[in-house]
């Protein structure tokens, strides 16, 4: 996949043309309502580890929040600064020692899981206290599944994140999102010729030209409510500007100069679930002091200044 920590483990991940190619996860295991999956949906059984800073962690951090599954599914958060051992437990400011495993390291995770694991030791991991392993790495099904299959312990009046009216649309938008724009940075930012850098930042660029126009005519990507395919853009645009335009060189717009989408990032920031799991520390430290083979001195931009409580003015449209 992913996000990467050394310089000796960049080629693992840099295509013959220096493209950036995500490595495929492979633990893939799925929660079911009924338990024919033999992970049941169950409170109290799994834990959820996160990075704040990452992306794709951010996206069930979100919906946990949303679908009220706080007293559910425990979580806790690694240290953002990652190094060749991977994502470390340590006390600091919003994360702390390992409680459920007392792991120092997520590979414990990892190895404990599949001692034979070879694969990169990722964020987010869905792990489950009865066996002792982990459920899944696949950050998709995450979600998919705190939607699906934990209905019976959602708060009352929880939105319905993936209706299923809408569910080939939001898949289909989740995979252009996805491809062009939440792996699209990582694409520019990871690349190691500048023509695979180029092509990454002008397809990421047209996408967002697009969600831009889409966003100018409604409130949300798909139908006229919240859903799945809003939380997975907002984790990248709520980067975008801190981040990305910089570290990943994702620099021919920034968010704010996108009228449509800024505002959009901004009426999702300001609901509860959004901006309050945004941990801009986390986010900035982790990507400037993480990837140093991108930024080797490791300082880390103290801009830019972004308010985003300005107010957005999105009502209208939905
Ligand atoms: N597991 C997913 C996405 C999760 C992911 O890449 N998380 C990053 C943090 S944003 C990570 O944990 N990277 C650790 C690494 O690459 O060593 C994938 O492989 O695409």
């Amino acid at each position: 996949m992913s996000d990467l920590t050394s310089k000796a483990q960049f080629p693992a991940e840099a295509g013959k043309d220096g493209g950036f190619v995500r490595q495929p996860y492979n633990i893939r295991g799925r929660i079911t309502a009924d338990g024919s999956s033999g992970f049941p949906a169950e409170a109290g059984r799994y834990h959820l580890y996160v990075c704040y800073a990452c992306p794709w962690a951010h996206r069930a951090i979100i919906v946990r929040k949303l679908l009220g599954l706080e007293d559910v599914i425990s979580m806790s958060a690694v240290d953002p600064i990652r190094d060749e051992r991977g994502w470390a437990f340590r006390e600091g400011n919003g994360h702390g020692p390992d409680p459920v495993n007392g792991f120092q390291f997520l590979s414990e995770a990892y190895l404990q899981t599949d001692p034979t694991f070879t694969g990169r030791y990722t964020v987010p991991v869905l792990w489950d206290r009865v066996t002792g392993k982990l459920v899944t790495n696949n950050y998709p099904d995450i979600t998919i599944d705190m939607e699906t299959q934990f209905g019976a312990f959602h708060k009352p009046g929880a939105p319905d994140l993936y209706p299923q009216a809408l569910r080939s649309e939001i898949d289909e938008i989740n995979e252009i999102v996805y491809r062009d724009v939440n792996n699209g940075v990582y694409r520019a930012g990871f690349a190691t010729a500048q023509e695979a850098y180029e092509a990454a930042v002008d397809q990421l660029f047209t996408r967002l030209d697009w969600l831009e126009d889409r966003l100018s005519r409604q409130r949300y990507l798909v139908g006229d409510q919240l859903t799945e395919a809003d939380i997975r853009l907002f984790t990248t645009l709520v980067r975008f500007d801190m981040v990305y335009v910089g570290h990943f060189k994702c620099n021919l717009r920034r968010l704010v100069d996108y009228p449509s989408l800024w505002a959009y990032a901004r009426d999702l920031y300001q609901r509860p679930g959004f901006g309050e799991t945004v941990n801009e520390d986390h986010i900035k430290r982790h990507y400037y002091m993480t990837h140093d083979q991108i930024n080797p001195t490791r300082i880390v931009p103290k801009g830019p200044v972004i308010d985003w409580t300005e107010p957005h003015g999105r009502e209208a449209l939905g």
